[in-house]
């Protein structure tokens, strides 16, 4: 379990997180929504020690792993995927999963030399392991493509690949439906859902697009100028009228989410919920010095 408490990231005199808390539950798929700017990616950055948090604290089972670095939650078994796919474009599909687990025998020269036994036995279980990976994300026909050449979905789904050479407890993906075709996006869907419910993942995921949101999670954390506004199921934040209100407010660039949580709402309620939240968001921008 992740508990994040009392969280600020502030950036010169701007709070891009200001003061959020909240829990990610052991075995959940909790989505993280919010209007651009909402702070969700910060807030993220914050839990997998991409940046150090101002103030406040992030436990994980209750250890205190507040401004670690990514490399030491990495072995704790905490990750986090990029909106942008981190692959080694040269390398193969292949190559780029069996690259992920640390400490292999072949790293030092010395040993290459002269532990040749141990580094192939090292290399053959890693290999059968990424093949059993690419099988389990039904992508095992790109194995020896070249990383650059594969699509962006594919490149989704060998990211969350990477993240089953190692012991993952809790990923954090970032958008990973952003951009990635309908039919690639329920093959991401699905694997997720089964990395949850037969190997025990653990899943915070930003995400824009509702009906991802509502195929996957559950619960949905809303963020809103750097608090957390609500939290709920999918179904029940988007009759939210202060969620609703929130996305209004910041004339939000994403068509989906607006469409998914706005189209309930009425014309002149949307009017005043705009005016609202724009002279909210100028009063923080305005009133703040850090
Ligand atoms: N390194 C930085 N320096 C200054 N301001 C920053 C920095 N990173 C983020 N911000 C600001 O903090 C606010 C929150 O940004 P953040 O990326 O966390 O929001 P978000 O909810 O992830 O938005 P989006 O959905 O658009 O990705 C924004 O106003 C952004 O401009």
């Amino acid at each position: 379990m992740i508990e994040v408490r009392d969280l600020h990231m502030h950036f010169g005199g701007f709070r891009a997180v200001d003061g959020a808390s909240l829990t990610i539950a052991e075995g959940s798929i909790t989505g993280l929504i919010g209007p651009n700017g909402a702070g969700k990616t910060s807030l993220f950055n914050c839990i997998a020690g991409v940046l150090t948090p101002t103030s406040g604290h992030v436990l994980f089972n209750g250890e205190d792993i507040t401004g670690l670095k990514p490399h030491e939650l990495f072995h704790k078994g905490i990750l986090r995927t990029f909106q942008i796919a981190h692959e080694f474009s040269t390398m193969t599909v292949r190559e780029n999963l069996m690259m992920v687990p640390a400490n292999q025998t072949g790293e030092t020269l010395w040993n290459a030399w002269f532990k040749r036994k141990t580094i192939a036995a090292e290399e053959a279980a890693l290999r059968q392991k990424a093949d059993e990976v690419l099988e389990f994300l039904t992508i095992s026909h790109i194995a020896d493509e070249k990383a650059g050449n594969i699509s962006g979905g594919q490149k989704k789904l060998l990211e969350l690949g990477r993240t089953m050479m190692v012991d993952a407890k809790i990923v954090f993906l970032d958008e990973v439906g952003a951009g990635v075709n309908r039919t690639l996006l329920y093959t991401i869907a699905d694997a997720i859902k089964r990395l949850n419910v037969e190997r025990g993942y653990t899943f915070c995921m930003i995400e824009h697009d509702m009906e991802f949101i509502k195929m996957l999670c559950d619960p949905v954390i809303v963020m809103a100028e750097g608090k957390v506004m609500a939290t709920g199921s999918a179904e029940g934040i988007m009759q939210n009228e202060e969620v609703i209100e929130a996305y209004l407010g910041t004339g939000i660039k994403n068509k989906e989410a607006t469409e998914g949580l706005t189209k309930d709402a009425k014309p002149a309620a949307k009017k005043t919920a705009k005016k609202a939240a724009v002279k909210k968001t100028a009063a923080k921008k305005t009133g703040d010095a850090t």
